[in-house]
């Protein structure tokens, strides 16, 4: 029997990382902006707070007339003025005066305090016109404290500060800081274009009529989702058959328009393999992957660092299960393709193991690693020696409690069953020194639901 050369998951990883080209950045209104990677620091415009403000609705006052304050003995203060939010007043205030604020308006000049309204004397929350109408003059019960209530200028942010830097997304709460920060154009990669083409003679759309031998194509709209997750955009998404003329013609048609290519299906070592004919026409369809004699690519490998960097499309055997059989490299126009096993388990994890991490990496953000949290299984499984296992699994604890998880199918990982993928909500790793996950382990969960 053939001995194969498994490559391992970090080695795959690290060729295709090592690959894929980084994309062009490109300036854009941050509103539209969300989803793309920041190509270069975002740097403040402003200080934040851009001037010492009040932090509640309330009253301005000089500190040093409220220190005689008592709830029997009330200091009495003058109003003469109300500041909303949105002016910019800054009325003096003379000893025993003081200016009623609300929450985000500047701080006059002359105080150092703010008191809330519902620290003052004679406030009733029940009155009609409580908190409507400014009165002639305010009674405070007790000493306000100097600086009490007050967001002081910069505090958050100073203008020149980065306040985001290249390589993070521009996630909601990013996109929040930048506006805030006065930033209103940032630089972005651009989005990666990627086609999406399932492969096979036995595919057809979701919904037709299937004759024996036929399946519904399940795999694009997954994967096509997937890149969409990633911040990509799937520029076409087609079924080719296993007439490798269909394939080259679809490869040749989006090569001025993508920038990257994910195909399903014909990545093993069957006779019609149509992803292997045309990617690496030289290994000749139904011929084992790879062998383990030095001979062909494996010989080329960068010895000393463990990453080969042959640009030219490889199909190897891969040390994961499911996703086994592997295709990356560089097609000659450059761009990047992915040739993922067939099984739609596997394209699944393949996806996730192997593109999100070069999609990313496309967008300058190779660095990002997905987060695995620790999770007790309930469940016990094989997992195949020397191979490091990807399990669809279900999240099976309540809200608060400590995360345990179980296999989405009953049956393991089993890389056809495309229908139990619907009871997953994520995937569960396991390790390739482990041989059998017994109920009670430790196994780490990566949520997957949108
Ligand atoms: N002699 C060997 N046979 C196989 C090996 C092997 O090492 N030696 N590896 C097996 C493993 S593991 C996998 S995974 C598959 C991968 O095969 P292919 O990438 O060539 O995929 P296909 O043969 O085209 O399809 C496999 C399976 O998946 C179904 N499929 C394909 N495309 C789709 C799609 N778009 N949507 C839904 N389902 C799809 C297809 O009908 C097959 O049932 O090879 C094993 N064989
Ligand atoms: O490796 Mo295949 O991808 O198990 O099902």
């Amino acid at each position: 029997m053939a001995e194969f050369r498994y490559r391992s998951v970090e080695e795959h990883r690290r060729r295709v990382l090592g690959l894929v080209p980084l994309l062009p950045a490109e300036d854009l209104p941050l509103a539209e902006a969300h989803g793309r990677t920041l190509a270069a620091d975002a740097v403040a415009t402003l200080d934040l707070p851009p001037w010492d403000n009040s932090a509640m609705d309330g009253y301005a006052v000089r500190s040093a007339d409220t220190r005689d304050a008592t709830a029997p003995s009330p200091v009495r203060l003058a109003v003469v003025g109300e500041l909303p939010a949105g002016t910019g007043a800054d009325p003096a205030l003379a000893p025993g005066q003081a200016a009623a604020i609300m929450t985000g308006a500047p701080l006059p000049g002359d105080a150092d305090a703010v008191v809330p309204v519902e620290d003052t004397a004679g406030w009733d929350p029940s009155a009609p016109t409580a908190g409507t109408a400014t009165p002639a003059s305010v009674g405070l019960v007790s000493p306000a404290r100097p600086g009490s209530h007050i967001r002081r200028r910069g505090e958050d942010v100073r203008a020149g500060q980065v306040v985001a830097t290249a390589g993070q997304p521009l996630a909601p709460q990013r996109l929040a800081a930048l506006a805030a920060a006065g930033i209103s154009r940032v630089s972005t990669r651009r989005v990666p274009r990627v086609v999406v083409v399932a492969t096979g003679s036995e595919l057809v759309a979701p919904g037709q009529p299937v004759r024996r031998g036929q399946i519904p194509d399940s795999n694009s709209l997954m994967l096509a989702a997937l890149v969409r997750a990633s911040g990509g955009e799937v520029v076409h998404r087609t079924r080719v058959s296993d007439d490798p003329a269909e394939l080259r013609a679809v490869l040749a048609r989006t090569a001025d328009s993508s920038d990257a290519v994910i195909l399903t299906g014909g990545a093993s070592v069957g006779a019609h393999d149509v992803a292997r004919l045309v990617l690496a026409p030289e290994s000749g369809g139904g011929v084992p992957l790879e062998a383990a004699d030095g001979t062909g690519a494996a010989a080329e490998h960068d010895a000393g660092r463990g990453v080969p960097l042959e640009p030219a499309v490889r199909f190897e055997r891969v040390s994961v299960q499911p996703g086994k059989p592997q295709g990356f490299g560089l097609l000659p126009d450059g761009r990047p393709v992915w040739s993922l096993p067939g099984n739609p388990v596997s394209a699944w994890v393949s996806y996730l193991v192997f593109v999100e991490a070069g999609l990313l990496g496309m967008q300058g953000r190779a660095a990002t690693t997905p987060r695995w949290y620790p999770a007790t299984t309930v469940e016990g499984w094989r997992s195949p020696p020397r191979r490091e296992q990807y399990v669809p699994a279900r999240v099976v604890s309540g809200p608060g409690e400590p995360l345990r998880v179980a296999q989405a199918t009953e049956r393991g990982s089993g890389s056809h069953l495309a229908g139990r993928l619907a009871r997953a909500t994520g995937l569960v790793r396991v390790p390739a020194h482990t041989d059998e996950v017994s109920p009670g382990d430790t196994v780490h969960y990566r949520p997957l639901e949108a």
